[in-house]
């Protein structure tokens, strides 16, 4: 049961150009939370048809928002900042229930996504041009930025709301207006937020949430209607190239946050105790489900088993629970799919060779739960060294030398976050530029804020979100060329 002090909070119908509205079909989605699976509420589930009016919507409203005065643009993202703290409880809560992720954390989540908002507000007023020397002396060149136009997003179940709210901020702030379309595990954070947005006074049709279970139909609708300018995803790699592949016929500008297989080195100068609580951090934040998670440890030969050992107890004295208990350090997986994906690459690993020294299994706890797990002995031909594990599961691969850790971290087509702790200055140089990857935390395992921009490289995708980078994205580039002078 789901108790709120602001009970208007929960919403059940998607949200269109100012107006809350049931499914065509009256088809609905059953919203669930991952401790048990119980059903908290089931939300109207919206199709084609509604989409396409969402996209109208902020197609009508494009104009007005557009041209009205920046000031008063930011004005109204900072009133949406305002109400998204001070309903910060309950938000963390509806989170925490559609989600698992434990209270304390989701709150994190919350206060970290209307990060972007209050950002983005104060970046809207920076959008600055230039003045360009120009060849000839009869002539003037003079750049422009102006907003896009109509953006939509598809966003995952991990971050239900600072997904959200890092692609809307920038967007909004720049002039466009938005279409969302969250995860069907995890509408109700969304719909929260939009309850917000219309009390802020951001106007109708401005910024519209379509929720629904047919991704393929809403994305369809998304990716292939003229109006859209811009789609902006978060999720998985496969899905990102087909989003990408759909957004060619209409040329959409695309930003994409995809997978990633982050690497997170301890050099044998580190200082191995900041490592642990490092590694521990970036492992099982979310339960392991982030794209910045660290996902393959490679530990120095000399440093191995002092790392291995310290690292192994601090995982084992997590406590894993229901997350709206106090006290929760790691909660359930989002469903029992993601439980048996992460269960099936430990097997992998275990039939090549490996220990596992920690976990493993759902343990006591059984259902969605999976216990913080760590494996010792692994080698690049296992799958939890391949590929994005999303789950507890941390792999320790043994290294001899610098140049051997640079390889190994490179060798996958992802490159979105990296991690390294070393002491030498020589070498945080030079690994910092050898690794390839967007972020690179040293000495440092959470690097995620608004300040800094968040993006990857190779098949982890392309453009970057927060910092004065994030707006570029929602923003095109106008040259106007002034002769007869
Ligand atoms: N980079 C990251 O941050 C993330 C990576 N992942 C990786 O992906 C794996 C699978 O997770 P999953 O949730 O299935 O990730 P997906 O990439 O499938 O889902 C992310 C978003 O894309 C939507 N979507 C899925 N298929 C389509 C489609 N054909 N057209 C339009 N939209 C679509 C989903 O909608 P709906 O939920 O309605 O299907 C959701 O909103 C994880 O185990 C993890 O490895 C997952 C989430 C985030
Ligand atoms: O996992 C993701 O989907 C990216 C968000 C993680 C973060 O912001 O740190």
């Amino acid at each position: 049961m789901l108790t709120l002090d602001n009970p208007s909070l929960l919403r059940t119908q998607s949200y269109i150009d100012g107006e809350w509205v049931n499914a065509d079909s009256g088809a609905t989605l059953d919203v669930t939370n991952p401790v048990g699976d119980e059903l908290i509420t089931a939300v109207a589930s919206v199709g084609a048809g509604e989409t396409r009016r969402a996209i109208d919507a902020a197609n009508r409203a494009y104009p007005a928002w557009r041209d009205t005065p920046v000031k008063q643009r930011a004005a109204l993202l900072r009133r949406w900042y305002d109400l998204i703290l001070a309903n910060a409880d309950d938000l963390a809560k509806i989170l925490t229930a559609e989600q698992g992720k434990p209270l304390a954390e989701a709150k994190t989540e919350i206060v970290y996504g209307a990060n972007y908002l209050e950002w983005f507000a104060e970046e809207a007023k920076r959008m600055y041009g230039d003045v360009i020397a120009p060849p000839s002396n009869d002539k003037r060149i003079v750049v422009i930025k102006q907003p896009v136009g109509v953006v939509a997003s598809i966003t995952p179940w991990n971050f239900p709301n600072a997904m959200i709210t890092r692609k809307v901020a920038p967007a909004l702030a720049a002039g466009c207006t938005f279409v969302a379309k969250p995860a069907s595990e995890t509408p109700l954070s969304a719909l929260a937020m939009a309850v917000l947005a219309e009390e802020a006074g951001i106007p109708s049709g401005v910024f519209n949430v379509v929720c629904g279970s047919n991704s393929r139909e809403i994305g369809g609708e998304l990716t292939s209607n003229p109006i859209v300018r811009k789609l902006t995803f978060t999720g998985s790699t496969p899905i990102g190239k087909l989003l990408m592949a759909q957004c060619a016929d209409t040329v959409k500008k695309t930003s994409m946050e995809l997978g990633g297989n982050a690497p997170f080195i301890v050099f044998d100068d580190a200082d191995i105790d900041k490592a642990v609580q490092g590694a521990l951090l970036s492992k099982y934040r979310n339960a392991g489900q982030t794209c910045v998670c660290a996902n393959r440890i490679l530990v120095q030969d000399a440093v191995y088993d002092e790392f291995a050992e310290k690292f192994a107890a601090a995982a084992k004295a997590l406590k894993v629970g229901n997350g709206a208990e106090a006290g929760t350090e790691v909660g359930p997986m989002i469903h029992a799919r993601a439980v048996k994906d992460v269960h099936a690459m430990v097997e992998d690993a275990q039939q090549k060779g490996a220990t596992v020294v920690t976990g493993g299994s759902s343990g006591d706890l059984g259902g969605n739960f999976y216990l913080p797990t760590i494996l010792k002995d692994v080698s690049s031909d296992m799958r939890v060294f391949r590929e994005e594990i999303f789950g507890p599961i941390a792999p320790l691969v043994r290294f001899s030398t610098e140049e051997e850790a640079v390889q190994m971290a490179n060798d996958t087509e992802f490159g979105l976050a990296a991690y390294f702790y070393a002491r030498d200055i020589g070498r945080v140089w030079r690994v910092s530029e050898a690794l390839e990857y967007g972020m690179v935390g040293i000495n440092e395992g959470i690097i995620s804020n608004e300040m800094a921009p968040f993006g990857g490289v190779k098949e982890s995708g392309s453009g970057r979100e927060g910092s004065k980078y994030g707006i570029d994205d929602y923003i095109e580039i106008k040259y106007l060329c002034m002769g007869g002078i």
